[in-house]
């Protein structure tokens, strides 16, 4: 037997399928989509076998050296999967199938073979049966190293039979993950102790009188946040004897402690049921349908697509969930947990490789029906795929920006059309693509247009900073906003405050002379990093301390600017001193968990203001919440993508979306330098389909999307008089052998014209219909392989771009 396999080299030569025979002992093991190892050249390397036949027109072929699977890691759908993705996101093949599994797959590890259960010692054939007498797991090389090959067909035999199963062993540093906690020593002596310290230990005595409230263990950072305390008060305890730290393993399944109580499902509204019929429909037909469900915040959306899972549960199919990586919040997937249980996995990039692998092998088994994931969850190994769901499907992180540059939903329009189920796209604000597209009848759309249980949308004001400015306000709060923050303090309800991070980070500037200080290596403005006094570049890493003269001029006025969320806390501290304010950003939510445990505490009441980053800005649900604040709407409007109006819009009717969703009524204050700016303008009375239609003329006048698609190329090279050579060429090449209807233009320098001491250049072709255009950006590849292969140039080639930059 030979099989074709691609292996993983990725470089434009060996982009293709290669062919080995394989030896007699494999024969009956290997299968289509089953990782090996083969030799190439002079290395050994992993592959992928994607078909197998009898002949060959090549004589001498070299064989398969090992199977790294007993079943398939990649099935036939996913298999063809890959080979659609490296068209259409123009990758390798090797790049498209690796982006489908966990990245434990990717390296080496060592393998173990392990008794699914005690019992099943019984049922194994008596060769296998001697090595897990004594122990429930053996190592696969230990198998490897005895000459007795049809083993492995053996093992193969109990896997599928469920006896067996093989495990990989992923020796990342989080697979078993330990945590600080400190208890007291002795929680009688408490009391006397608290006696006995110094009177100006007041610090350490905070701390027992913690316990004393709490006689339980704690991890020593939750114990800094809730005793409100520092690593040095507690050395001090322990050193008295007084407390104790250990360190002690936590599970690595993040929910795996987590009880959750069961919901039944609600008693649909009007409107969610005849939302709902329509995708019942295509589910008992098993007929394909893509669905828009265009449903303001607070519509009920979730509640839809629970109800259609669980019709999917009962026809023992699956279901595939997206969430945008950051509405993955605990409250959402405490949402699917709650209705599902442990047939639920989540699958997102804060786990480690190890617990990723986790959930990816119980979807894998068939353990769970249900997966709730970022983008990459697009790839669930599902057998039976019932449905799809796509929520937020406006967000650009369904965009991957590097290779394979997919886009989640046509991955999902190919795997459902493939499993003849219905794709369910929800958002308030759809993407102008998605709602184009349903207005054309491509999409079925749906509509919910009005909050559950009449509750209202709420009151949104715009404030012109410029007139705040006039009339003497020089504060980040306008008065509206000032006003009604007070007010909530005084009836004691929540306000959220959001701050959009994107365009209006903090940078370093000279009062004197207008330096703005630089990363030496990329075009773009050093970010001030309070914590640890620093200034970092955001693309390439660069770090420098935090100047003490200006560089330029050396005057001594050298400061930081832009209002970042650390400077609106200390704001709000002196204008606001009473309130109790919770701060979301990539800063205090870097460590895992904390992004759950800011969340439950402003849930639980303990604050007055959540005061965050996007990451606030969807998914949550909290009934005290009856003012969004939003200081600075404009941030988001003056960046170098056409997409920026939609942006904005997006982002400030999500904001607004988190407001009185419950019983009391909700107001939203939106400041900003642009009232007139449709698209805040259109916010004010939550009117996307004005929105809509506005900025649909626009890019029908510019030549955009969704009236035209676009490409772009990026060359970047280390020569600036290299890359606009190349990137001249590229363009010239491409005009000639496109059609006169489609539109290239460059080359221009990127809006970002050098990072990492690249310089980089851009042509972006916008076109309606070119049949040919991938086989010429091939070419393109194709003519500048060598250079590409030496290291100094990249082409870089997005057929979908999401994030110009
Ligand atoms: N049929 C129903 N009966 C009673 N309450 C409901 C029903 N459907 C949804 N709700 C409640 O209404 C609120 C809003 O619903 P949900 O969060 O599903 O809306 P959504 O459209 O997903 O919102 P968003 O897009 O803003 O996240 C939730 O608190 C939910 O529990
Ligand atoms: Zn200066
Ligand atoms: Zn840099």
């Amino acid at each position: 037997m030979i099989v074709q396999v691609v292996v993983d080299v990725p470089t434009g030569g060996t982009d293709r399928l290669f062919d080995y025979k394989v030896p007699d002992h494999l024969q009956e093991i290997i299968e289509s989509g089953m990782r090996v190892i083969v030799p190439f050249g002079p290395r050994k390397v992993q592959g992928f076998v994607i078909s197998s036949t009898i002949e060959t027109d090549i004589d001498k072929l070299k064989d398969i050296d090992e199977v790294l699977d007993v079943t398939p890691v990649l099935t036939p759908e996913l298999l063809e999967l890959g080979d659609w993705l490296t068209t259409s996101a123009l990758c390798f093949k090797i790049t498209a199938y690796q982006a489908m599994l966990p990245a434990a797959l990717k390296a080496k590890y060592k393998k173990e073979v392990k008794l699914t259960h005690k019992e099943c010692l019984s049922q194994l054939p008596f060769e296998l049966r001697k090595w897990f007498e004594h122990r429930d797991v053996v190592l696969w090389e230990e198998f490897l190293g005895t000459d007795d090959k049809p083993l492995i067909a053996l093992i193969k035999k109990a896997v599928t039979d469920g006896f067996l199963e093989v495990i990989y062993k992923v020796n990342d540093k989080v697979t078993k993950k330990m945590i600080k906690v400190v208890k007291p020593i002795s929680y009688e002596n408490l009391s006397m102790q608290l006696e006995e310290l110094d009177k100006r230990a007041q610090k350490q005595k905070q701390v027992i009188e913690y316990f004393l409230k709490h006689p339980n263990q704690i991890s020593v950072n939750a114990l800094i946040e809730l005793a409100n305390t520092t690593r040095s008060t507690l050395k001090s305890l322990i050193d008295k004897g007084i407390l104790s730290e250990e360190d002690v393993e936590v599970a690595r399944d993040p929910y795996a402690n987590r009880i959750f109580k069961k919901t039944v499902p609600l008693q649909l509204t009007t409107n969610q049921e005849a939302v709902i019929q329509p995708i019942y429909q295509s589910i008992n037909e098993g007929r394909h349908q893509t669905f828009l469900i265009h449903g303001v915040t607070g519509s009920g959306k979730t509640e839809v697509y629970l109800q259609s899972i669980a019709k999917v549960l009962e026809e023992g199919k699956e279901a595939i969930v997206l969430v945008p990586e950051i509405s993955l919040t605990p409250q959402m997937v405490q949402r699917f947990k709650e209705r599902f249980g442990s047939l639920v996995a989540v699958l997102h990039s804060a786990l480690s490789t190890g617990e990723k692998y986790d959930e990816w092998r119980k979807i894998h088994h068939g353990r769970v029906k249900v997966v709730v994931g970022a983008r990459s969850a697009i790839f669930a190994p599902f057998k039976n795929i019932g449905i799809i769901i796509i929520d937020e499907e406006h967000e650009a992180t369904y965009k991957q920006e590097e290779n394979p540059r997919y886009h989640a939903r046509d991955v999902a329009i190919k795997r459902a059309n493939f499993y003849k189920c219905p794709l369910i796209l929800g958002s308030a604000t759809p993407s102008l693509e998605t709602y184009a597209r349903s207005k054309k009848g491509v999409y079925r759309l749906l509509e919910m247009l009005e909050r559950v249980n009449d509750v209202k949308l709420p009151t949104v004001e715009v404030v012109d900073m410029r007139e705040e400015l006039k009339s003497g306000n020089r504060s980040m709060f306008s008065n509206a906003l000032f006003e009604k923050l007070t007010q909530r303090l005084n009836r004691g309800e929540q306000s959220v405050l959001f701050l959009n991070r994107r365009g209006y980070s903090t940078f370093v500037m000279c009062r004197d002379c207008g330096y703005v200080a630089q990363c030496p290596h990329c075009d773009i403005s050093l970010t001030y990093h309070q914590t640890s006094r620093s200034l970092k570049c955001h693309y390439c890493g660069h770090q420098e301390k935090m100047p003490q003269k200006c560089s330029s001029c050396d005057s001594e006025h050298i400061r930081f600017f832009g209002s970042g969320t650390q400077k609106v806390e200390e704001e709000i501290a002196k204008v606001l001193p009473g309130a109790r304010v919770i701060r979301m950003d990539v800063d205090t939510t870097r460590k895992k968990g904390s992004h759950e445990r800011l969340l439950t505490q402003f849930g639980e009441g303990k604050a007055d203001i959540l005061l965050g980053t996007q990451m606030i800005a969807k998914g949550l649900d909290f009934p005290n919440i009856t003012l969004v604040g939003v200081l600075a709407a404009d941030s988001m409007l003056h960046l170098p993508d056409f997409r920026a109006s939609e942006r904005t819009f997006q982002l400030l009717t999500q904001v607004s979306g988190r407001a009185g969703r419950h019983q009391l009524p909700g107001e939203v204050v939106i400041q900003t330098y642009t009232p007139e700016h449709y698209s805040i303008d259109f916010v004010r009375d939550h009117d996307f389909i004005s929105f809509f239609e506005k900025e649909m003329g626009i890019r029908k006048l510019q030549s955009y999307p969704p009236y035209y698609f676009i490409t772009v190329i990026q060359v970047s090279h280390p020569e600036i008089t290299k890359v606009i050579e190349i990137t001249d060429k590229i363009t010239a090449f491409v005009r000639r052998s496109l059609s006169e209807k489609s539109i290239v233009l460059g080359p221009v320098a990127c809006s970002i014209p050098r990072i990492k001491d690249r310089y980089r250049y851009q042509c972006m072709i916008k076109y309606k219909n070119e049949p040919t255009l991938v086989n010429i950006l091939k070419e393109v590849i194709e003519n500048y392989k060598r250079e590409i292969n030496q290291g100094n140039l990249q082409v870089s080639i997005d057929m979908n771009p999401f994030v110009l930059m």
